[in-house]
């Protein structure tokens, strides 16, 4: 009989989960994905069921990576406004099973992992197609993905300024009074955007919060939220005239508002850019159209795994 599966708690991910490193396993593992069967990594689409009585989704969300060779799936929920004050509006676990033998080794706690793999991926585009001179960085949205992406930028780069625009101005104070460093609290966003060298978008926005008339020719954005084909966090004026970069060419043609109602064309994905098949534009306005991939759970689940398992046996 195989042993119980061990279960790793969000504290133990966050002690183990670590941003440079991260970002450079992040790095290899999109350029795996793009490099097709050839890369290793087998990824289908995810599967997303609405639980529509309540604004919610349950997502499954598999994959393997020969390099690492690690086998996981996120099951994930989000939902809508979330589901009351104290909850995350996403909660997630994953599974790592052996691939030798299919045995389920751990139940690893998906919120940290979320976090951290997602604002590690926009960090990666970030470093490949941010102007040369990148003065401001503006966050829009106060959330989860807001912090780890604060985290992962204020450690990665180095800002003049940093703005955050919020629905509700208390949230961003809280959130400005909450991370180190200084963070400079918008009214509008506009004002937040205006002359923004770097802009992340982070919200549960289904309608545009950004204006292509707003961004600053030249600028990059990571256009993280608006998962859904009905949801939207740009504009079309921004989609149409940007260089649009994706972490998937499948998942973005079946997923993304942003793309599927503004008929933008789809430039390249960032693995290839990692790859050098494609270029990384960086005088243009580029956009970041991240929808979360699967390989990126598994590759920071299997870093995880292997840090907590090589703490335990020095013990
Ligand atoms: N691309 C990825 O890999 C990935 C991974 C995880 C989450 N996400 C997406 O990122 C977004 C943020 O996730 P999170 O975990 O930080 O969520 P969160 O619930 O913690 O934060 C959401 C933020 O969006 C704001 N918001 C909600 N509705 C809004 C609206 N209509 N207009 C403007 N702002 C609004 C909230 O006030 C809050 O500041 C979500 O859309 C989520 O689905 C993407
Ligand atoms: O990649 C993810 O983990 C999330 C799941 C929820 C929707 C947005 N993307």
């Amino acid at each position: 009989m195989s042993a119980s599966p061990v279960f790793i708690a969000a504290e133990v991910v966050e002690k183990f989960l670590k941003f440079p490193e991260l970002i450079q396993q992040l790095e290899r593992a999109l350029a795996n994905f793009s490099h097709g069967a050839e890369g290793g990594v087998v990824q289908p689409l995810r599967t997303i069921v609405p639980v529509a009585k309540y604004n919610g989704f349950l997502g499954v969300m598999p994959a393997y990576s020969a390099a690492d060779d690690s086998l996981t799936t996120k099951v994930v929920t989000f939902y809508e406004g979330g589901t009351s004050s104290d909850l995350p509006s996403h909660q997630s676990t994953v599974l790592l099973f052996d691939p030798r033998n299919g045995i389920l080794k751990a139940v690893i706690d998906g919120n940290v992992i979320t976090d951290r793999r997602t604002a590690a991926v926009s960090a990666v585009a970030t470093k490949l197609l941010k102007p040369a001179l990148s003065e401001v960085l503006c966050i829009l949205g106060s959330g989860a993905q807001a912090r780890s992406h604060y985290e992962a930028f204020t450690e990665m780069f180095t800002f003049k300024e940093v703005r955050i625009w919020s629905r509700s101005r208390k949230n961003a104070e809280m959130f400005a009074s909450s991370m180190k460093g200084a963070i400079r609290v918008c009214d509008s966003t506009r004002e937040a955007v205006t002359g923004a060298d770097v802009i992340i978008t982070v919200t549960m926005a289904t309608k545009p919060v950004l204006f292509g008339e707003w961004v600053k020719s030249g600028a990059h954005v990571n256009a993280v939220g608006a998962c859904r084909p009905d949801w939207r966090e740009l504009d079309d004026e921004l989609m149409k005239s940007c260089v649009l970069y994706v972490d998937s060419r499948e998942a973005a043609s079946h997923e993304s508002g942003d793309i599927l109602q503004s008929g933008a064309a789809i430039f390249a994905e960032l693995g290839e850019v990692v790859n050098g098949t494609k270029p990384a534009l960086t005088e243009k306005t580029t956009v970041f159209k991240s929808l979360g991939m699967a390989i990126e759970d598994t590759v920071s689940a299997k870093l995880v795994f292997d840090s907590w398992s090589s703490s335990t046996e020095s013990e």
